[in-house]
């Protein structure tokens, strides 16, 4: 475990000896007179899965647009080294309507490889047989489906990804989840997930941050085995940090088992365990520790 002088606390995962894929040092953000990025530093490793919370109006999308170089506006505000061949998907699929499901994963691209190629990721998602379909004749989770095709079929080493599944319902959300670990596990890149949901953070990634006051204040790595049990006392008191680091209020429950889903703003959370909150720092940070085994 690694104490940067401003007391933040980073777990032994984040030190897999790996090259960075994403480095960010000293980025700052203002729109207007309102500093949103704050002098915020942040690396990624080859292959690691990062999730990224942060209250509503934290500055989580822009920090992900800027990466994804969707910000035009924030160059000489810090340094940004980001691969090329990087990918995004939003909460919403963005397919072109007048193009054919497989047109809309190949996005340009001609050839028979890069159909082949498209038809595969396809296939990995679920849809083999769907590609002559519109995207109109396909469900919300459909189409989410689609853009992990389209996002994947460049192999890309940075996949962006802001709320990908917020849209969807809960049982198709967590099908997506198994979905989104298991092409993760195939393709290997990088992965930014912005959620506001504290369990889909634990369920997947291997370092979860919680972005606030501009800069990254919690760097945790999550040592659970996959896929995750939701109700394993470590992934409670991984939610129980988590949580209060947000400076969400939970309540405690006589059982100690806090609720199915821990999205930040949909009622309070509950996981009651005897594992002490995360604690701040004298600059306001928060450190967290990892959770024993
Ligand atoms: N283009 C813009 N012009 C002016 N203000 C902006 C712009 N983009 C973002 N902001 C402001 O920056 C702040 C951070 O916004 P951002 O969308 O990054 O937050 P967020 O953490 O992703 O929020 P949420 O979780 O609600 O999606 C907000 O106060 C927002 O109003």
């Amino acid at each position: 475990m690694a104490t940067h002088p401003g007391g933040l606390t980073v777990d032994t995962v984040a030190e897999v000896d790996t090259r960075p894929v994403v480095r960010v040092r000293e980025l700052t953000r203002r729109f207007g007179g309102r500093t949103v990025l704050d002098g915020l530093d942040l690396e990624i490793r080859e292959n690691e899965f990062v999730a990224l919370l942060g209250r509503s109006g934290s500055g989580k999308s822009t920090l992900l647009r800027a990466l994804a170089g969707l910000d035009p506006d924030v160059a000489g505000e810090g340094e940004i080294d980001v691969p090329a061949n990087s990918s995004v998907i939003f909460q919403d699929a963005r397919l072109l309507p007048w193009q054919r499901v497989l047109a809309n994963v190949v996005l340009g691209s001609t050839g028979a490889a890069a159909f082949r190629r498209g038809a595969e990721r396809l296939a990995e998602v679920g849809l083999a047989g769907r590609e002559r379909a519109w995207p109109n004749q396909l469900s919300g989770g459909e189409q989410q489906r689609v853009a992990l095709a389209r996002a994947l079929v460049s192999e890309p080493r940075l996949l962006l990804a802001d709320e990908p599944f917020g849209a969807l319902d809960a049982l198709t959300r967590i099908r997506m989840h198994g979905l989104l670990r298991e092409l993760c596990q195939r393709h290997r890149p990088a992965v930014l997930l912005v959620t506001h949901d504290v369990d889909e953070a634990i369920a997947l990634a291997d370092r979860v941050l919680v972005l606030d006051e501009g800069r990254i204040t919690v760097d945790t790595a999550i040592t659970l085995p996959t896929p995750r049990e939701h109700r394993h006392p470590r992934f409670l008191a991984y939610r129980e940090r988590l949580l209060a680091a947000l400076g969400v209020d939970q309540p405690p429950t006589a059982a100690g088992v806090g609720p199915a889903s821990a999205s930040l703003g949909v009622g309070p959370a509950s996981a009651s365990l005897g594992v002490g909150p995360a604690s701040a720092s004298p600059d306001g940070r928060i450190a967290t520790e990892e959770v024993s085994r």
